[in-house]
């Protein structure tokens, strides 16, 4: 099976470069460059320049070997500092000195908070009142795909297995132009901020046509095309603006105290301090109100973000999360299943972007001016690199062997965010305080 994926990269490989005009390299940006670079099938890419932090925790070592592959845990490029978990365990989390705000918590969730997150992000989650990337081109249960997709493998050939009807194509929906199923499309915007919340938000936001190309589709099918669901503020994706006309669903409680609890016990100062707030960029400005992470202790409040379904596949293309009135207020992204490479910049794919292996329980918050408007991406998700205790224990009865399964191509990113200052009503209040 490994083989002849190898053999067909490796003839992809040739198939492409024949065709390739021999100066195209010198035209990508930084950021492009890396991202072709890990994205490659043939030659497997070289991570030995990737930032890989499990290698630094000895009970994360065999989850490290099984997968078979590896980064490094190059100390000059990070800077440790210490924390103290709430049942008062002592913790390193990690900065890079030149992203400022940005910080990594390597192996932070539990083994038992990741199976949950993982659960909470299938079975809970994927299912209405949260939109999910599915819902424009299909019609899709009450109980969510994941209850449907469970049901069938539970009773295996004695349910005929349910088809997903596309959603209805009438004549005058089939004549616009469908947003096909797949890979997120990029969308350029302009960066939310309260100057201009108000125009944004009154800017018409028309549903997306479903296909009409689609066809019934088995549960079992379609679950492994699922990309996202929303969380919280419903983000409209045909001007990648959020919403604000449709009421906001709640964040989930689980997902809320671990973003919350990450926010408070980073020691912002040390973050902040120890670098030049200004580096680099003219645009890593705190605005109006100065550097606030002074009062993140109680007015971080998580109210919108999405959940990223990654096949082994499936990319994620460098961009900008720019959408939030907030724009400074700490994102946190949970990583659950197989491994990945992300890549982390600056204000433009231009400057050369950091590489970092991201594996199942690792956090990552991206805060202040510089960081939550540096160009980010996923170029590869890494088969095979499911730690052991995401794995099938054999038995049925804990009710894991379905997650296990599905987890064995897959990879999901849990991305939250403030898009309001604590307390805010949009449609209460003409500005943000
Ligand atoms: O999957 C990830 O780690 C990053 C996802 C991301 O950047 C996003 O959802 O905007
Ligand atoms: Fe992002």
């Amino acid at each position: 099976m490994q083989l002849s994926s190898d053999k067909k990269a490796r003839r992809n490989y040739f198939k492409s470069t024949r065709e390739r005009p021999p100066n195209e390299a010198f035209d990508w940006t930084p950021f492009r460059s890396a991202e072709k670079r890990f994205k490659a099938k043939f030659p497997r890419p070289d991570l030995s320049d990737i930032l890989d932090l499990a290698l630094l925790d000895n009970d994360r070592i065999e989850e490290v070997e099984r997968g078979g592959w590896k980064g490094s845990a190059d100390v000059s490029k990070i800077r440790p500092l210490r924390t103290i978990d709430e049942d008062g365990k002592g913790r390193n989390i990690f900065l890079l000195p030149q992203i400022p705000g940005l910080v990594l918590l390597p192996g932070y969730l539990s083994h038992e908070c990741q199976r949950e997150l993982v659960s909470w992000s299938l079975c809970d989650h994927a299912r209405p009142p949260n939109e999910t990337s599915l819902d424009t081109h299909y019609v899709l249960p009450r109980e969510g795909i994941w209850s449907t997709h469970v049901r069938y493998r539970t009773h295996g050939e004695a349910l005929t297995e349910q088809l997903i009807l596309p959603r209805a194509v009438t004549s005058e929906n089939a004549a616009k132009q469908p947003e096909p199923p797949g890979p997120r499309q990029l969308v350029s915007n302009k960066p939310a901020d309260p100057s201009n919340f108000d125009d944004l938000s009154q800017e018409l936001k028309l549903p997306a046509a479903p296909s009409p190309t689609v066809r019934p589709t088995r549960a079992s099918e379609l679950l492994y095309k699922l990309r996202w669901a929303n969380i919280g503020w419903y983000y409209h994706w045909g001007s990648k603006q959020y919403d604000f006309k449709r009421d906001k669903v709640g964040v989930d409680g689980i997902v809320s105290q671990i973003c919350k609890r990450i926010v408070r016990q980073i020691n912002w100062a040390d973050v902040f301090a120890s670098h030049d707030t200004k580096p680099h960029q003219d645009e890593s400005d705190w605005g109006p109100g100065g550097p606030e992470w002074e009062s993140w202790d109680a007015t971080y409040e998580p109210d919108a973000g999405i959940v990223n379904y990654y096949q082994l596949k499936d990319t994620l293309m460098g961009h900008v999360d720019r959408s939030e009135v907030c724009a400074t207020s700490p994102l946190v992204s949970l990583s659950l299943g197989n491994a990945a490479i992300f890549l982390v910049g600056g204000l433009s794919r231009d400057v050369e972007p950091v590489p970092i292996l991201l594996r199942s329980g690792d956090a990552l918050v991206m805060a202040g001016p510089g960081c939550r408007r540096a160009y980010h991406g996923v170029p590869r998700i890494l088969e095979g690199t499911v730690p052991p205790h995401l794995q099938s224990s054999g038995s049925e009865q804990d009710g894991w062997e379905h997650l296990a399964e599905y987890l064995q191509t897959s990879r999901i990113n849990v991305n939250v965010r403030q898009v309001f200052p604590k307390g805010f009503d949009p449609m209460n209040s003409a500005k943000p305080r």
